[in-house]
């Protein structure tokens, strides 16, 4: 088996509108496990990237592979089902389901795995380590706060233990001591698994929480930018 969790050759992206940038990344490697803080000036493709490789922009050239496996030759509906099994997003909107309970939103994303059974006593041991309040799997994420909601989204992205967890500036709605308290926990939890964690943020001070630090200025090629 691999142990690279991401492998990148020779990527392109463009998208449809005219005037779009051309988007390449030569190579990039991320081993399995490592934690990567992903940073760079705005408009420069972090977003991009992490559609990229959570398989939901496809790539005009060039290869993605995800522990091993290749996403860019994937059927539409086969890497559906690799996403689920392999890759946790929690992005900046979290994508939450206002009106379900956390539970259901939790049962919705376990759906589209294939591991089943009852996810229950997972869920519950994830929502006690995110240090959530107990009652909180039968509550409606419309009734909790910006910040549970943040941590309910870690919660869905963890529950079919992916290798790869894709989290896109999250912390903006944590107050310092929240954040600190909310980074050391995504760092242990992604450890204790060996998930690949790749964390994008403009806000440096955050980096320190990650194994490497790569700004995506670093990782696109510069001849087909200018
Ligand atoms: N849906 C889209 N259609 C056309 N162009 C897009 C689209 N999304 C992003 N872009 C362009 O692609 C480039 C990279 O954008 P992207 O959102 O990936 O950057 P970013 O680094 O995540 O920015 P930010 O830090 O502001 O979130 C920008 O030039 C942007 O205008």
């Amino acid at each position: 088996m691999s142990s690279l969790a991401i492998n990148i050759q020779d990527l392109s992206y463009r998208y449809k509108q005219a005037n779009s940038p051309q988007f390449h990344i030569p190579q990039w490697q991320v081993p399995q496990g490592q934690s990567v803080f992903l940073h760079g000036d705005s408009g420069t493709g972090k977003s991009t990237l992490l559609n990229l490789l959570s398989g939901v922009l496809t790539p005009q050239s060039g290869s993605i592979e995800i522990m091993g496996q290749a996403l860019t030759t994937m059927k539409a509906s086969q890497r559906d089902k690799f996403r689920a099994n392999h890759i946790g997003v929690v992005f900046q909107t979290f994508n939450l389901i206002p009106y379900l309970t956390v539970l259901e939103n939790i049962k919705l994303a376990h759906y589209f795995a294939d591991n089943k059974g009852d996810i229950s006593a997972k869920a519950s041991e994830l929502v006690e380590a995110l240090k959530l309040p107990a009652g909180v799997l039968t509550t409606p994420v419309s009734q909790l706060s910006i910040g549970q909601q943040q941590r309910v989204a870690i919660v869905r992205a963890l529950i079919n233990s992916p290798d790869v967890l894709l989290v896109d500036e999250p912390t903006s709605a944590l107050d310092a001591s929240a954040r600190d308290a909310f980074l050391t926990l995504l760092v242990e939890m992604t450890k204790s698994s060996n998930t690949c964690l790749i964390f994008v943020s403009h806000d440096s001070a955050l980096q320190d929480y990650f194994d490497v630090k790569t700004d995506i200025k670093s990782l696109i090629s510069k001849e087909v930018n200018a």
